[in-house]
């Protein structure tokens, strides 16, 4: 059994710039010995991907835009990464988004639309990916999306993120009961927070972090690589019997109350 990456093709969804969760998972894929190829939803995020991806030494990585909302989009990226590459053998899902001003005060004002736009890009999109790259991952393969403890409790001003995120982990379980004939599994990763683009949106960080260093077993916050490596796991023959699964990386906090 090989537990290195080379040979293997990942897409990895969603690097915004260094801090990104996303970018850790790639660090430790190219650190495997995976090829990576990248999407970013917009022309804005290309330069800073590329810039990212020129780091990793001896990487020949691709790169392609994607907009997650448009099912043109992600059939014609998939289309463009099959004409250039075949095969893949996984993929990082690692996209969200909901209305700054849905992300704070009371969840019962949640508008319709912001209901829908959280669930559409930060839930549905992984499905609309999933049957995109299934055609591509005739070897079998894994797929692993990002979520949040707010999607299994609450946790104020997580608000419609958290439903959407309890969405993402159903729709988890359903891929990979559909996906596991073709060898391909499906988990996800509920990361503890990180200081990213995206937590910007989010609560006061401050108080969160303090409370994880005061109550989480490790009584640490969670790091970019520890993402990154429990996401190799995921994506390698290590984790070849787990599929429909959420694995914590949170210095343990989700187990206390
Ligand atoms: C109050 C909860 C504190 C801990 C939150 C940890 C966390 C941090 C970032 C997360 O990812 C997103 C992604 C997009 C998102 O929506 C945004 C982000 C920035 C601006 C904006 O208009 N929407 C909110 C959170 C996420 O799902 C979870």
């Amino acid at each position: 059994m090989n537990f290195s990456l080379e040979g293997r093709t990942y897409v990895v969804m969603g690097v915004a710039n260094k801090r990104s969760i996303a970018w850790g998972i790639a660090q430790s894929l190219h650190n495997a010995g995976a090829r990576l190829i990248f999407t970013y939803a917009a022309e804005r995020f290309e330069k800073s991907v590329r810039d990212l991806a020129d780091s990793l030494e001896g990487q020949d990585a691709l790169f392609y835009q994607c907009d997650v909302t448009d099912d043109e989009s992600i059939t014609e990226t998939f289309q463009q990464i099959q004409n250039d590459v075949g095969t893949i053998h996984g993929l990082a899902h690692c996209i969200a988004f909901a209305n700054k001003d849905e992300l704070k005060g009371d969840f019962l004002n949640t508008s319709r639309d912001g209901f829908l736009t959280a669930h559409n890009i930060s839930s549905y999109s992984l499905t609309a990916v999933a049957r995109a790259a299934q055609p591509l991952m005739s070897e079998g393969g894994g797929i692993v999306t990002l979520t949040y403890l707010g999607g299994e409790r609450v946790v104020p001003n997580y608000n419609v993120m958290g439903v959407a995120k309890a969405s993402l982990d159903a729709s988890v379980k359903y891929l990979a009961e559909s996906l596991g004939q073709h060898s391909i599994r499906v988990n996800a990763i509920s990361a503890g927070p990180i200081r990213t683009l995206s937590a910007k949106g989010v609560g006061d960080f401050n108080s969160i972090l303090k409370d994880i260093e005061e109550r989480a077993p490790l009584r640490r916050p969670t790091t970019q690589d520890e993402v990154g490596d429990t996401a190799y796991f995921l994506l390698s023959d290590f984790s070849r019997g787990v599929t429909g699964e959420i694995i914590h990386v949170d210095s343990g906090f989700h187990i206390i109350g």
